[in-house]
């Protein structure tokens, strides 16, 4: 059980069994999936006392986004799937929550809809977009031009698929593809695929450092790289320029070995030395959850499950009050901690439960 239980038993409710089990999912045993939540919970907050203020600042500075909150929406696939609304419920609740959307390459609404639709709410709400970089570079530099055409203020490379992950329900359920009646909307028009038709999103191995570097060339947006977990790559990345680090195992839905982020943050951290901000979604579900991550080293985290199961409960609403709560239960967090300010979470107030820190 966790923070948004009940989102997620409504969402289950409501949804189609198939792609219930498309959002819940995850890769081979679920291993890493379990592990996600269950880290959290064997981490506490050792809390200090008598040092906070009456006005708590919960800015952190992120590239594309210079004043925002440390929980943004981490990029899922298929809105439409949850909600009829789709990407655009996702895009107003989160420009009303104050939330950086990272906004999927495989949504159902096209990105310059997404955008327009958050900016509609408000004029500087920022939205990054996830890519998955293709074979065909024409077709990366189209989807580029895209995704800086629509607005969006950064780009979020995801690294951790190679293949595409083992995902047992979806094999058990037959689904393969998105069913008859919506398109993966940004792959529409794309150099070399069917004039009216989407283009399929390609999952290759060979993708490399080298067209890593080549998309850096293509764009003046930062450039962020999504699924990090080893130390030495994230010395790489920090060695080509990126502009941060998403550690993340994908939810657990590619390698279903992986440890959970929480659990590798500190070793990047480490690796990282502060040179780039790092970000780490999987498994956070209550503001501690947050404030703990912080602790560890991040600047902020993302939320990925507990938005679609809002999105199905209720829509934009929904969203909303998940990325409200998680904020206000940040805020009073942070406020318990004795801090003022996301910085004044340091790696001392992070213990495992069940030793005190180790005596
Ligand atoms: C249904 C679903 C679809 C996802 N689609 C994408 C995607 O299109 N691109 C991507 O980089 N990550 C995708 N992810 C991974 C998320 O961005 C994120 O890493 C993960 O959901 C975080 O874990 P959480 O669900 O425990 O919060 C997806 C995750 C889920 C659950
Ligand atoms: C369409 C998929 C590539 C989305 C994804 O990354 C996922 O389902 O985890």
């Amino acid at each position: 059980m966790n923070g948004f239980a009940e989102q997620h038993d409504r969402a289950k409710e409501v949804l189609d069994p198939v792609a219930y089990d498309y959002f819940a999912g995850g890769a081979g045993d679920e291993r890493a999936l379990a592990d996600n939540e269950n880290s959290f919970a064997r981490l506490a907050l050792l809390p200090r006392v008598l040092r906070g203020g009456a006005n708590r600042d919960l800015a952190v500075r992120l590239p594309g986004a210079p004043d925002a909150l440390p929980i943004m929406v981490a990029p899922t696939a298929f809105h439409r799937l949850a909600h009829p609304e789709g990407e655009l419920a996702t895009a107003r609740a989160a420009a009303a929550a104050g939330t950086v959307l990272i906004s999927s390459m495989a949504s159902t609404v096209a990105i310059d809809e997404v955008v327009a639709a958050a900016h509609q709410v408000r004029a500087e709400a920022p939205v990054w977009f996830q890519l998955y970089l293709q074979p065909d570079q024409q077709v990366t530099a189209a989807l580029v031009e895209r995704a800086e055409r629509a607005g969006c203020s950064a780009l979020v490379v995801t690294v951790d698929s190679p293949v595409f992950g083992r995902h047992e329900r979806d094999r058990r359920n037959g689904f393969h593809d998105l069913p008859d009646g919506y398109a993966a909307e940004n792959m529409r028009g794309l150099p070399g695929g069917p004039a009216e038709d989407t283009r399929d999103i390609e999952m290759s191995p060979e993708i490399s450092w080298r067209h890593v570097e080549s998309l850096r060339a293509m764009t003046r947006l930062p450039v962020l790289l999504k699924g990090i977990l080893h130390p030495d790559d994230a010395h790489l990345a920090v060695g080509l320029g990126v502009d941060g680090i998403i550690v993340s195992n994908h939810g657990g839905r590619q390698l279903d070995a992986t440890p959970a982020p929480i659990e590798v943050l500190p070793h990047i951290t480490n690796a990282v030395g502060g040179a780039i901000p790092l970000l780490l979604d999987g498994g956070v579900r209550r503001g501690t959850d947050v404030a703990v991550a912080l602790a560890l080293g991040a600047t902020a985290v993302g939320v990925g499950r507990p938005v679609v199961w809002g999105l199905a409960a209720d829509g934009e609403k929904g969203v909303r009050d998940v990325l409200e709560r998680l904020r206000d239960e940040f805020d009073q967090a942070l406020a318990l901690c004795g801090g003022r300010r996301c910085g004044d979470l340091t790696r001392d107030l992070v213990v495992r439960r069940g030793f005190g820190g180790g005596w």
